[in-house]
């Protein structure tokens, strides 16, 4: 089976730091694939280069088999690539709902405009409805997005990369900045989205991260040193050594 999302040989450099070292992994339809390292890993610079915000200077992305890798990041989105962005892409004057709405309309504008004005703004809300319910923010349509808490306003970020109907999810550090309550609720939510699309998961809760993830690429300085199950990665004596035997003890 064509994987959701094909990376060969993704290569990156700042200067003479190299940040992305010839990354390959695969990202199998339906499953949660985890990207985990110590800071300044590159793990954040992957996530752009597969978003499509900053050009590899060698290498492919294939989305379902398409060679995406000089798509600007609107045709990546169009074509089912969505990136759930850090809180700075949410309006906060705006509502939750119609924080959505345009991410709605931004995807499927011209199949509602053959709808009338009224009909069109129905079908518009219902959609957004949808993915604030399949975030599990029933009941914050009308709440101003500024007013939401923390946990909530990651929550709405979900909402709205699933509004745009995605087949391959880029969640970046879902879990940052979160209380122990609202962490739960995101797990639950992420959890639950497993099998419907396929994600590229970023985290630094490990907890998390093996709680949701079906596999797991570990990179450390650029360069990704195992890939496999998380049982095979917790085992691994090279990811030990080089990141998870320090983040457990800590
Ligand atoms: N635009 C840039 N110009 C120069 N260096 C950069 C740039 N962006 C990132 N870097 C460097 O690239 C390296 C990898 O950064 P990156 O943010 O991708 O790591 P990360 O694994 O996401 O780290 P963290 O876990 O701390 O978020 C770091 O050394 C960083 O300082």
């Amino acid at each position: 089976m064509t994987p959701a999302l094909s990376v060969r040989g993704l290569s990156k450099s700042f200067d003479a730091l190299k940040v992305s070292d010839a990354i390959t992994f695969d990202l199998a339809e339906g499953e949660i694939h985890a990207i985990i390292g110590p800071n300044g890993a590159g793990k954040t610079t992957l996530i752009h280069q597969l978003s499509g915000s900053l050009a590899p200077d060698a290498g492919r992305i294939l989305l379902g088999g398409e060679d995406i890798t000089r798509l600007s990041m609107a045709a990546r989105a169009r074509r089912g690539l969505a990136r759930s962005f850090q809180i700075t892409s949410i309006l906060p004057g705006f509502t939750a709902l119609e924080n959505v709405a345009l991410a709605v309309q931004a995807r499927s504008g011209s199949s509602f405009r053959f709808l009338r004005p009224a009909a069109s703004e129905r079908a518009l809300n219902e959609a957004a409805a949808a993915a604030l319910a399949a975030a599990g923010l029933c009941g914050t349509e009308g709440r101003i997005a500024g007013t939401l808490s923390h946990g909530e306003k990651r929550q709405l970020e979900i909402a709205i990369a699933l509004a745009m109907q995605p087949k391959v999810l880029l969640l970046d550090e879902p879990l940052a900045g979160t209380g122990h309550r609202e962490s739960a609720a995101l797990l639950q939510l992420i959890a639950g989205l497993k099998g419907r699309l396929s994600i590229v998961l970023i985290e630094h809760d490990m907890e998390a991260v093996f709680a949701l993830a079906d596999r797991i690429s570990v990179l450390v300085y650029g360069r990704v040193i195992a890939t496999g199950r998380p049982e095979a990665i917790r085992a691994d004596a090279e990811v030990r050594a080089a990141y998870l035997g320090d983040e457990e003890e800590s």
